[in-house]
């Protein structure tokens, strides 16, 4: 963990159940990640990617430990003033796009707007759907747009509040390879692209290494533990690693002395 973390993990744990019935499902786990830096969180099913990814971003609260989000602890902020926080800080991109049909692409991206209680500013809604490649499309209702084009738009409802981080868990999940690895090059640009288009920090939750390939890092998750990381990822690379974490231990240390 360093200065430039946009969300610190700090000894973050989450459990289900209680008494004999309890179990961890993630961590303890120590994590930063890096304001500026497209990051994937890979690991087996049930590795525990999503509840990670729901606490990062204050959807779910952690059992122990602290979530830092652009300088924030979350555990000092009452409840209502956490949803408030997350609402303009993060952007939670989900695999389902979760449009409401019955509004157009522009009214569907000024709801968080909205729900914080405030009217979009000109201009303001029509930027982010040029930020996502949808800028002529702002009058369509969803029916109206392919699988890939609704979530781009899911993806302009995520950023309209400017969020210091853009979480998105199995985004391209829904999408076939190229309409998705059109998403993944949005996601990509939105980091990477210089001024106004940059919208900082992408963390992403995926279980296929193509599609962590067009992140800066990965980071691996086995058992609710953290699993090492990569840096300037190759799918093959990541593949790599991912049978590595499915093999069983006695498969791991086969060969090795007793
Ligand atoms: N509400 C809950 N109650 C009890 N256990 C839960 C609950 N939610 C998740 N879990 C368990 O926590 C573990 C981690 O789940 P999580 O969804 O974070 O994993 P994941 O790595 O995202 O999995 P997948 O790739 O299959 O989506 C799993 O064993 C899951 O069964």
């Amino acid at each position: 963990m360093n200065d430039d973390d946009v969300v610190r993990l700090e000894a973050l744990t989450r459990r289900y159940g209680s008494g004999r019935t309890e179990v961890t499902v993630l961590g303890p786990v120590d994590l930063g990640f890096e304001r500026g830096c497209f990051t994937a969180v890979m690991g087996p099913s049930g590795s525990g990617k999503s509840t990670l990814l729901q606490c990062a971003a204050g959807l779910d609260g952690p059992s122990s430990g602290r979530v830092v989000l652009d300088g924030t602890d979350l555990a000092a902020l009452s409840e209502t003033a956490r949803t408030r926080f997350r609402r303009t800080a993060t952007g939670f991109v989900f695999q389902a796009y979760n449009l409401l049909p019955s509004l157009t692409a522009e009214q569907n991206v000024a709801l968080p707007l909205r729900l914080a209680g405030r009217r979009p500013a000109r201009g303001e809604v029509r930027r982010a759907l040029e930020q996502v490649g949808l800028g002529d499309r702002a009058g369509s209702r969803p029916h109206h747009l392919s699988g890939g084009q609704q979530q781009r738009v899911a993806v302009a409802r995520a950023l309209v509040t400017r969020p210091a981080v853009l979480f998105a868990d199995e985004p391209t999940g829904a999408l076939d390879l190229t309409t998705g690895h059109e998403l993944l090059r949005v996601l990509r640009d939105l980091v990477h692209s210089p001024g106004e288009r940059a919208a900082g920090t992408v963390v992403m939750v995926t279980h296929d290494p193509q599609v962590a390939a067009f992140a800066d890092r990965v980071v691996f998750l086995a058992d609710g533990l953290l699993a090492g990381e990569l840096r300037s990822p190759t799918a093959e690379a990541v593949a790599e690693r991912m049978t590595a974490l499915g093999r069983p231990a006695a498969e791991e240390t086969a060969g090795a002395p007793c």
